[in-house]
């Protein structure tokens, strides 16, 4: 407990005002003591110490012109967190509360995440605070152009490979590969997340969303249970949300409701795919429009529950999966979540329940998938991405989607394994983290300190 402590002690004094970051660390410390206890080398090789450093942080201006030629500045960030066991791999972030708390905490639970698929994957994470709602696709571009014009002298696809998240789909990584193209003349896998015609893979588009789910699946299995007939609650309706959403149908089951910035949708009849994603995907829309083809569902404004928590973990439902952004799921929503017989909660964004939440669940040994296990399906595709790219090989959609199963269900035995061999049997946040945590840190002790 004072080894926690005196770490993010020693961070707030280190790292000011990264309060998501500490967040990140101390969850995993605590899952930690049973595996410090058993192996003092990792406190004597100072692991801990060297983990929460990252091995280099960009931070770097990008300036850009808008369609009517003012000048907008903006900050760009790129994390390389831990090399220990393959090039820098992670996603970028283009949304107005980008900061380097964020960045930071994103990097460093990408290194477990990444550690847990098995394959040769590093961590990192990247982003800028720049908002690309509202913006036309030629602002898009010359913010991408600007943003590359400084990133590309830092990756590569033997170093750091960077892909897409919040805000950066298939569209920003084209324009991030154009101008790394011209800048360095090289046509290689620098990027994933590509388009399947310049050099992506078939599945990574849907494979973060479809790996929850197939996650969600092997939990429920090992509780003789299944997702079919269940009906869901999936928070937001971008790439995660709707490809969890896409997969649960095809496995029988009902999300009901779905959410985004601004409130919640809830049909009761369960959610029609194809509205939202001509809303969200082509249109950009806000929710509400979905009212104008369904008059029978309904929607709640964001601002419904100020204070206290999400409107949609109020709502009646056998599973729950967040997967909008941090934080988006508190300790009362949570309890309203068990409240209303809630089984499972498998998380699709990146640390979105509070620790508090975490504890509920964990305390009421419900089917919980931690966000690092149960969303490594995408950094996972994309390193089939990575693997495609250098072998110069296009594999089917059938032969991906058949090695994202497995690897997830390798995720499921590594977590669920550890959590039994440290007396925490069906914990699969401590296995997780033990798991993510041994592998990197046997890895930095056979390198030596570097
Ligand atoms: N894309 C990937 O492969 C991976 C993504 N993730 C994680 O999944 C989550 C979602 O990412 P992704 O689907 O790619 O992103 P998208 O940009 O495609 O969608 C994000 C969704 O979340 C909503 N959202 C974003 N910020 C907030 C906020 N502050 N409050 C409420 N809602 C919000 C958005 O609403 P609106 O439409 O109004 O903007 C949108 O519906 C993130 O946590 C990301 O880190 C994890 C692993 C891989
Ligand atoms: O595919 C990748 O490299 C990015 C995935 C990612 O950012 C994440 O897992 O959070």
């Amino acid at each position: 407990m004072d080894y926690i402590h005196n770490t993010i002690e020693s961070l707030k004094h280190s790292s000011p005002a990264q309060c998501e970051f500490y967040q990140a660390v101390e969850e995993v410390l605590d899952s930690l003591q049973p595996l410090f206890a058993k192996t003092p080398a990792y406190q004597q090789q100072a692991i801990i110490e060297r983990m929460v450093e990252p091995e280099r942080q960009l931070m770097f201006r990008v300036p850009w012109l808008d369609d009517q030629g003012n000048i907008h500045v903006n900050k760009g960030y790129r994390i390389e967190f831990n090399s220990a066991l393959g090039p820098y791999k992670g996603g970028l972030r283009f949304h107005p509360s980008v900061n380097a708390s964020i960045i930071k905490f994103l990097g460093f639970e990408q290194i477990f995440k990444n550690a847990l698929t098995g394959l040769p994957l590093g961590s990192g994470k990247g982003g800028a605070n720049f908002d690309p709602k509202g913006r036309s696709d030629h602002e898009i571009m010359r913010f991408c152009q600007s943003y590359m014009t400084e990133l590309y002298r830092h990756i590569g696809p033997v170093t750091d490979v960077p892909a897409g998240d919040i805000g950066v789909g298939g569209k920003e990584i084209g324009y991030l590969f154009g101008q790394y193209k011209r800048l360095t003349a090289r046509y290689e896998g620098v990027l994933t997340g590509k388009n399947i015609l310049w050099g992506g893979s078939l599945v990574r588009t849907e494979a973060t969303g479809y790996g929850v789910v197939y996650f969600a699946n092997y939990i429920l299995q090992d509780r003789n249970s299944e997702l079919k007939g269940k009906r869901c609650l999936v928070s937001g309706s971008g790439n995660v949300a709707i490809h969890v959403m896409e997969k649960l149908y095809q496995l029988g089951a009902i999300p009901v409701a779905c959410s985004d910035s601004k409130g919640t949708l809830y049909h009761q009849a369960g959610i029609d795919l194809s509205v939202i994603k001509q809303l969200k995907l082509h249109k950009r829309e806000s929710l509400t429009a979905y009212l104008e083809s369904h008059q029978d569902a309904d929607y709640v404004e964001r601002d419904a529950y100020p204070e206290d928590g999400h409107a949609i973990w109020r709502l009646r439902a056998d599973a729950a999966f967040p997967c909008a952004t941090q934080n988006e799921l508190n300790e009362d929503d949570a309890k309203a979540l068990l409240a209303n017989g809630c089984e499972l909660v498998c998380e699709g964004a990146n640390m979105p329940s509070t620790k508090q939440a975490v504890e509920c669940f964990i305390s009421a040994n419900i089917a919980y998938g931690p966000s690092k296990a149960a969303n490594a399906g995408g950094v996972a595709t994309s390193q089939l991405e990575m693997a495609q790219n250098a072998s110069m090989q296009n594999w089917s959609f059938a032969q991906v989607d058949e090695k994202l199963q497995h690897i997830m269900k390798h995720i499921f035995d590594t977590a669920s394994n550890t959590a039994a061999e440290f007396d925490h049997p069906g914990n699969l946040l401590l296995g997780a983290n033990i798991a993510g945590f041994r592998r990197v840190a046997d890895a930095m002790i056979e390198q030596g300190v570097v």
